[in-house]
C-alpha cells in the first residue's frame, strides 16, 4: 500500500482502542490486526467502496476493518481460518444492525470456492499473498478491484518497473492481469503484535 502517513491521534478516548476480544494471536496465522483506527479509515476511505458493493474480506480477525466495510458496503463476506475468531466475530455483531450483513465463512481462503464479490479489501496474513494474488486474478466473474495489505517487499514486486531490480517473473505475471498500484505505506507499529 502506497502514500499518506497514518498518524496516531494523541488522548484518543479508549473506545478507541482495537477490538481483541480477548483473544491470543497466533503468528503461524499471520494473526496480526490492525490497531490504529485511523488507519482502517485510511484503508476504506481508498477503497472507493460503494453502498451497493458485495466486498469480500479475507481474515477478519476480530472485526476492526470488518465493521468499517459493514457501514461502508451493502453486504461483507469473510473468509476467515480460526473458529475463535469466527466466534468472536459473531459474538461482536450479534444484534447489531450489522448482522444480516455480514456472512463468515469459516476455512482456508485458499481451499475456499469465493462467492460473487464486487470489491476485496483484506489485511492478509502474509505467508498466502502469492497464491491468494493468483487465485483472486483468475476468480470469475471478474470483481472491480482489491485493496490488500502486503508485506513491503512482496508490494514492491508487484509494482516493479522493467530495470527495477525488483521486477521478477511476479511482477510480469501479475501487471499481465491487472493494473496495480501501491496506496499506502504502513509501519509494523500500526498491528498487534508488530508485524
Ligand atoms: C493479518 S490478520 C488480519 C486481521 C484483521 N483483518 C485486522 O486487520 O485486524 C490475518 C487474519 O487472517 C486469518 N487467516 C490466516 N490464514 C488464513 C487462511 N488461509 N484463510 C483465511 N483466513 C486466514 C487469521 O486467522 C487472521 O485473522
Amino acid at each position: 500500500m502506497a502514500g499518506g502517513k497514518i498518524k496516531k491521534e494523541k488522548g484518543k478516548p479508549a473506545s478507541n482502542a482495537p477490538y481483541q476480544g480477548g483473544i491470543s494471536f497466533h503468528k503461524s496465522k499471520g494473526q496480526h490486526i490492525l490497531k490504529n483506527p485511523l488507519l482502517v479509515d485510511s484503508i476504506v476511505q481508498k477503497s472507493g467502496i460503494k453502498s451497493t458493493d458485495v466486498i469480500l474480506e479475507i481474515g477478519p480477525g476480530t472485526g476492526n476493518l470488518t465493521k468499517k466495510l459493514l457501514e461502508a458496503g451493502k453486504m461483507v463476506i469473510a473468509v476467515e481460518i480460526d473458529s475463535r475468531m469466527v466466534l468472536e466475530l459473531q459474538r461482536r455483531f450479534q444484534g447489531t444492525p450489522y448482522s444480516n450483513r455480514l456472512k463468515v465463512i469459516q476455512g482456508d481462503v485458499l481451499k475456499t470456492e469465493l462467492p460473487y464479490f464486487d470489491i476485496c479489501v483484506a489485511n492478509i496474513p502474509y505467508q498466502i499473498s502469492s497464491p491468494l494474488t493468483f487465485k483472486l486474478l483468475s476468480h470469475q466473474p471478474a470483481f472491480r478491484c482489491a485493496i490488500i495489505m502486503f508485506q513491503r517487499e512482496f508490494a514492491m514486486r508487484l509494482v516493479a518497473q522493467p530495470g527495477d531490480k525488483l521486477y521478477c517473473r511476479l511482477t510480469v505475471n501479475t501487471q499481465l492481469l491487472a493494473r496495480i498500484s501501491h496506496l499506502l505505506k504502513v509501519g509494523k507499529n500500526n498491528f498487534r503484535p508488530p508485524a
